[in-house]
């Protein structure tokens, strides 16, 4: 008979801090109202709402930005490692980070709205798919906001991205954070002893959303929408 692990999951107060600093530092960092605002009054063409959500995506990447400064530990790692991690993360960061918006309803109507100009906003239909069942797929697990702050620190702290030349010490860090992640979901989801693989095959799903974010780039330029020297600069879009 196979004995169910009651092993008994403990967050010692080293985790509890940095479960508190991380999400203080996720909730800190939200894109600023007059950004949100405007999505919610611009008018509704497909170029208004491309250029919105141009306006949005480089406002994510500051806030991305500022998050992973918050991260704790990141800034002990090597210059070059910060950059080569956030630049290999920042389309999947994005991605999650709209998952979650995007599968809590919002009293203003931003969710809809927000949903209803990226149906619009000239991406094609082979890209919208996938990313909508990633969505559905992130709604259906009702993430904590810690688990959310967890998930993608976890995220940016992959340790195989091209150009890392420390690999141990960005494991290690990860390490860290899957090991608090892990003990969260057993103790915040005891029903569901599966929920902390689930999580993290999300983040399998969320590299596929990756190589099809690049095609989804072109696809655009090619009816010359133009891209923020910012997105430019961290998804290396001439
Ligand atoms: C990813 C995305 C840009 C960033 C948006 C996301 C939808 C929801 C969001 C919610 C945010 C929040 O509330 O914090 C931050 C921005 C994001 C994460 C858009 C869906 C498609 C779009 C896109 O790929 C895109 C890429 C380049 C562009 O120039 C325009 C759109």
């Amino acid at each position: 008979t196979t004995k169910l692990s009651k092993e008994k999951v403990e967050i010692t107060k080293e985790q509890r801090a940095l479960i508190k600093a991380i999400l203080d530092a996720y909730n800190r960092h939200q894109i600023p109202q007059d950004v949100t605002k405007k999505l919610l009054q611009e008018q509704y063409s497909a170029e208004e709402n491309f250029l919105l959500l141009t306006e949005v995506a480089t406002s994510q990447v500051q806030v991305l930005v500022e998050f992973t400064k918050n991260i704790p530990g990141f800034l002990s790692l090597d210059r070059e490692d910060q950059i080569a991690l956030l630049k290999g993360s920042a389309v999947e960061a994005m991605f999650l980070r709209s998952a979650q918006v995007l599968s809590e309803k919002k009293p203003s109507g931003y969710t809809e709205v927000l949903e209803e100009r990226i149906r619009k906003s000239g991406m094609s239909e082979e890209f919208m798919t996938p990313m909508f069942n990633f969505y559905k797929s992130i709604g259906e697990l009702h993430m904590t906001q810690e688990e959310q702050a967890l998930l993608t620190t976890i995220t940016i702290l992959t340790p195989d991205r091209p150009y890392v030349k420390s690999h141990e010490a960005v494991e290690r860090l990860q390490e860290t954070m899957l090991d608090v992640l892990r003990k969260l979901c057993v103790l915040q989801h005891p029903q569901e002893p599966q929920y902390f693989a689930r999580l993290l095959g999300r983040l399998t799903e969320l590299r596929t959303l990756h190589h099809y974010h690049v095609e989804m780039l072109t696809s655009w330029k090619t009816n010359d929408h133009k891209f923020t020297p910012l997105l430019c600069e961290i998804w290396d879009v001439q």
